[in-house]
């Protein structure tokens, strides 16, 4: 097929070959003459897990949304799979900071319906059974028959996740899922999605602000330096063994050092960052890859 003159497709940036799974390509967002980010390029390689981390207003769920499909960017590609992304599928389940229920379906109706979406041909027994198994897996068996008005925040949430990971997306992407919950609610949900995603060999992509969460979750760490002009500053390796809980976590030899390192970039170097002036080094492409843990 010829390409419309004037239109340029993008260049790939590598061989597809040396591509990850998905794969950010010098994306951006622009309004007007200001770039919230841009030049943004990271991979995400299959069964990984992928932290961002940087400070209010960088643009991270800008780029959650971009890689959901859900908008596209001003600037760049996204690649998942080998082929350029310009739509939501249901390859890429979306765990929202709200739970996002249908109010007026049950819990399992509400994971019934997104799996008879995913899977058209499924009988509605079939996605019933599978409903009622995917509920069971985040303990809520019990609570199945209830509407979301009748579950608490932290249960509503758990429906959510029991609901993408349901569908066995090839990626399953979160915007600070555990945000709007309790501490303790907190905790266990984040133990339980480290749980999933370790059974599932999830390929995931998570935006957070907490630190410990990061680390209990993530494979890497990005830091996003601060907007306007937001760029990925450094990769941060997460090296610390799994299986990893909460209760484990900050026992582990290099625990510390590790949370300091990421601390010490949101205190600081977040606001410093330049990217014209930047660290010796960087580029936009190749930032630094860090082992704090090591
Ligand atoms: N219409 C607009 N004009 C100018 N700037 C905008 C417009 N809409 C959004 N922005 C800016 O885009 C940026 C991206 O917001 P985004 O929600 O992606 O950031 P974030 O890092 O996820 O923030 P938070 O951590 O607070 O959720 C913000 O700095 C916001 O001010």
């Amino acid at each position: 097929m010829g390409t419309a003159p004037g239109l340029r497709l993008a260049e790939p940036a590598s061989p597809p070959a040396a591509r990850p799974y998905a794969s950010v390509e010098g994306i951006a967002r622009r309004y007007g003459a200001v770039a919230v980010f841009e030049d943004v390029w990271f991979g995400i390689g299959r069964g990984e897990f992928v932290c961002l981390v940087g400070h209010s207003g960088c643009g991270k769920t800008t780029i959650l949304n971009i890689l959901a499909g859900l908008e596209p960017p001003d600037g760049g590609v996204l690649v998942v799979d080998g082929k350029e992304v310009t739509g939501p599928s249901l390859d890429r389940a979306v765990i929202f900071q709200g739970h996002a229920l249908m109010p007026w379906l049950t819990a399992a109706g509400n994971v019934a319906f997104a799996l008879s979406c995913r899977n058209p041909r499924w009988s509605r027994a079939r996605c019933e059974e599978a409903a009622g198994l995917a509920l069971a897996r985040v303990n809520l068996a019990h609570a199945a028959d209830r509407k979301p008005a009748q579950l608490s925040g932290g249960m509503k949430q758990r429906v959510g996740i029991a609901r993408a990971f349901a569908l066995a997306p090839k990626m399953m992407l979160m915007d600070e899922p555990f945000s709007a919950l309790d501490a303790l609610t907190r905790g266990a949900l984040q133990d339980e999605v480290a749980r999933l995603v370790a059974e599932a060999s999830q390929t995931a992509f998570m935006i957070t602000h907490d630190v410990d969460e990061a680390i209990l979750l993530a494979d890497r760490i990005l830091l996003m330096s601060n907007g306007p002009g937001a760029r990925i500053a450094e990769v941060v390796v997460n090296t610390l063994p799994r299986p990893r809980t909460r209760a484990n976590l900050h026992h582990m030899p290099g625990y510390h050092p590790l949370r300091d390192h990421i601390l010490d970039f949101l205190l600081t170097r977040s606001s410093r960052f330049d990217a014209k002036a930047p660290p010796a080094g960087w580029t936009p492409r190749t930032p630094p890859i860090t082992q704090p843990a090591a």
